[in-house]
């Protein structure tokens, strides 16, 4: 039987937590890695449990540790755990396969955003639930970017009013997700990519500096300061 967090949700969420951090440095899988004391993705898991509309979670822990996550995550909130993949793709449709019948939306939200509120997972799903097939939470670049070429020469300037940064979780009807994952080609570093390449339409909604995606070490520090200065996490 699969683990239910509210009967009543319409949403399945899903937290690929399967890969090694290699950008953090050395300490063992990412997911697993503390912040205040707990693991990355307990965090994570923490506050898409309290977000009202989600019914069911999957996550895709590291293949070695799919026991020691589901132990780690029992007293957090009823989840099932499957095996990742190889790269992050593969991890969401590990996981996407595990949703059982029931959540018409689905959304993909990495272990490594940890800190991401609750409120950013109900605006993405509302979003979907008002009939976007495709929804994901965006902030505006704010340094100036520059094409350069392999040997560091600056190619040119791009225009950034037309960028931005792209973070999780990105919300989906199910149909939608399930097909663009079907289709799917080459990896790509997010699902919206997928509907893109399938010629489907995505929407953006503004996303979160809280949803910052825990990457190198200056993140794991930030995120140490956010969480133990006292920052209000549902503004
Ligand atoms: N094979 C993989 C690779 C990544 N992820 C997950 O996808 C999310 C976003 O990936 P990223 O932040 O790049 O994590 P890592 O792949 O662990 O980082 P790195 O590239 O530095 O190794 C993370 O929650 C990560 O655990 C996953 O489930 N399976
Ligand atoms: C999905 C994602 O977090 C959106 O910003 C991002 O694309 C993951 O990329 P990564 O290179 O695997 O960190």
């Amino acid at each position: 039987m699969t683990a239910q967090l509210n009967p009543r949700g319409d949403v399945a969420v899903l937290v690929p937590a399967a890969g090694a951090g290699v950008r953090l440095g050395p300490g063992g899988p990412k997911a697993l890695r503390l912040l205040g004391g707990e693991p990355l993705l307990v965090h994570a898991v923490r506050r898409v449990a309290e977000a009202p509309s989600v019914a069911t979670i999957v996550v895709a822990a590291p293949a070695a540790d799919v026991d020691h996550v589901r132990r780690l995550l029992a007293p957090v909130a009823p989840v099932t755990v499957v095996p990742g993949g190889a790269d992050r793709q593969q991890s969401v449709a590990a996981a996407l396969a595990a949703v059982p019948p029931g959540p018409q939306i689905v959304l993909v939200h990495d272990a490594a955003r940890a800190l991401t509120p609750a409120t950013l997972v109900e605006l993405v799903a509302a979003r979907v639930r008002a009939g976007h097939d495709a929804v994901i939470p965006v902030l505006p670049v704010t340094d100036t970017i520059k094409e350069v070429s392999a040997d560091d020469v600056v190619l040119g300037t791009v225009d950034r009013s037309v960028l931005r940064a792209v973070q999780t979780p990105q919300g989906f009807r199910r149909s939608v997700l399930v097909a663009a994952h079907a289709a799917a080609l080459d990896p790509l570093t997010d699902d919206a990519g997928l509907v893109e390449k399938s010629g489907g339409t995505v929407t953006c909604v503004p996303g979160s500096e809280l949803a910052l995606k825990i990457t190198r070490p200056f993140d794991l520090m930030l995120a140490e300061h956010l969480l133990s200065g006292g920052v209000r996490f549902d503004p």
